[in-house]
């Protein structure tokens, strides 16, 4: 094993990229872009360790594409999370980089390799041909310098830089800072950050996600509660009686958050919300709901969509059939063409028969949402 460990950082909340997936999990072809930038940057070098950095919402689903890397819970900033990378790392050489730059080029990696006992951070830069204006002054460009990522630093010169309240917005700062020394190495115009949507444009090494359907299934069923209002899809139904559960008890929309949850492979409803948290007691579905599609937005898909059946002998869904699917349609932020509700009695057969509950079984399709579009 070498003795460099290698941070990815992809905890970050992709707020001026503007798109509704977030950066780090743009699909090209079948891989969000994460796991492309490990693999490429994990190709040319034998890394003790490959630390992944991703927030708290997406950590075990990004457990699903890899079983090699480590992966840690971010914070709130960029250095707060490089700092939770940094408890793990325990080579004397740790590269640092933001998933964010996502074509830099081999020999980049390289030079940082080879130069790295030049200095306590070896750090890729630009210069700059523009001329340079500072508070209304004209100042010297050749001063000027554009400071990128991959860094690679001394680990434990780095971690004492970070023991700061400080925000410094890279690791070569917070290293200067306490006189820590730096060498510059040519940087790359290739290794552009994605901070705008308007910089896919000049970034050429990604490619197109591929056209893929994905399709989840969901299946749910509630027994009745007397006494208690009932929520189906979102929609008050005016009986007597509602659905016995931690949550309010919505089937419907279980159903279709679990068909959701199969679609992009990110596990069923209890992973997210356990019916033992007191959080979700009698919480109203459509909160978890919105969180899943966030969740699925965010992770890189676009809902196709979604089909379901309700069966149920009581009570009668026809009177509340268009509400529950113009429901469903805003809380998907999808048309409500591409929602279709179908209801079916159990024809007095089994515990639907004997009208002790209801069942709901919901076939979602997903697709990778496509940026190239933007
Ligand atoms: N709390 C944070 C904030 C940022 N990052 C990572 O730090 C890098 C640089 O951040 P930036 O490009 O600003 O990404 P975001 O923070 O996602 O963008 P924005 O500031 O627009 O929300 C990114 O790889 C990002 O994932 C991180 O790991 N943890
Ligand atoms: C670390 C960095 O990429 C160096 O240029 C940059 O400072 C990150 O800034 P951001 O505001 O966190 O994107």
């Amino acid at each position: 094993m070498s003795n460099v460990t290698l941070i990815i950082l992809c905890a970050g909340n992709s707020t001026r990229f503007g798109l509704q997936a977030k950066k780090q999990w743009l699909r090209l072809e079948n891989s969000p872009l994460w796991l492309f930038v490990a693999k490429k940057i994990q190709n040319l070098y034998n890394f003790d360790k490959i630390i992944i950095t991703s927030s708290k919402e997406e950590l075990n689903y990004m457990k699903n594409f890899n079983d090699e890397y480590e992966f840690v819970v971010g914070g709130e900033t960029r250095q707060q999370s490089m700092k939770n990378s940094l408890q793990k790392v325990e080579s004397k050489y740790v590269m640092v980089t933001d998933v964010a730059r996502a074509c830099i080029p081999k020999e980049i990696i390289l030079s940082l390799i080879e130069e790295k006992e030049k200095a306590d951070c070896i750090v890729p830069v630009l210069n700059v041909n523009d001329t340079v204006i500072y508070e209304e002054k004209t100042i010297n460009r050749e001063n000027v310098k554009l400071i990128q990522t991959p860094q690679l630093s001394k680990t434990n010169i780095l971690k004492k830089a970070l023991e700061t309240n400080i925000e410094f917005t890279d690791d070569s700062s917070a290293i200067k800072a306490i006189k820590g020394t730096i060498h510059y190495i040519q940087g790359s115009k290739e290794s552009k950050k994605l901070t705008l949507t308007s910089d896919l444009n000049e970034i050429t090494c990604l490619k197109a996600p591929s056209k893929n359907f994905f399709t989840g299934i969901g299946y749910d069923i509630h027994p009745f509660e007397e006494n208690k209002q009932m929520y189906l899809g979102g929609i008050k139904i005016d009986v007597p009686y509602g659905f016995k559960a931690h949550s309010d008890g919505d089937v419907l929309i279980h159903s279709l958050i679990d068909a959701l949850l199969g679609a992009c492979g990110a596990g069923d409803i209890g992973e997210f919300f356990p019916d033992t948290d007191n959080k979700f007691k009698n919480i109203d579905s459509k909160i978890l709901l919105e969180e899943i599609i966030k969740f699925i937005y965010n992770v890189g898909y676009e809902i196709v969509n979604i089909d379901l059946t309700i069966t149920a002998q009581q009570p009668k869904i026809n009177p509340y059939k268009i509400q529950i699917k113009n429901k469903i349609a805003s809380l998907l932020h999808i048309e409500k063409q591409f929602v279709n509700i179908k209801a079916t009695t159990a024809e007095k057969l089994g515990f639907i028969g004997r009208k002790e509950g209801v069942a709901v079984q919901t076939i979602a399709t997903l697709k990778y949402y496509d940026w190239t579009k933007k």
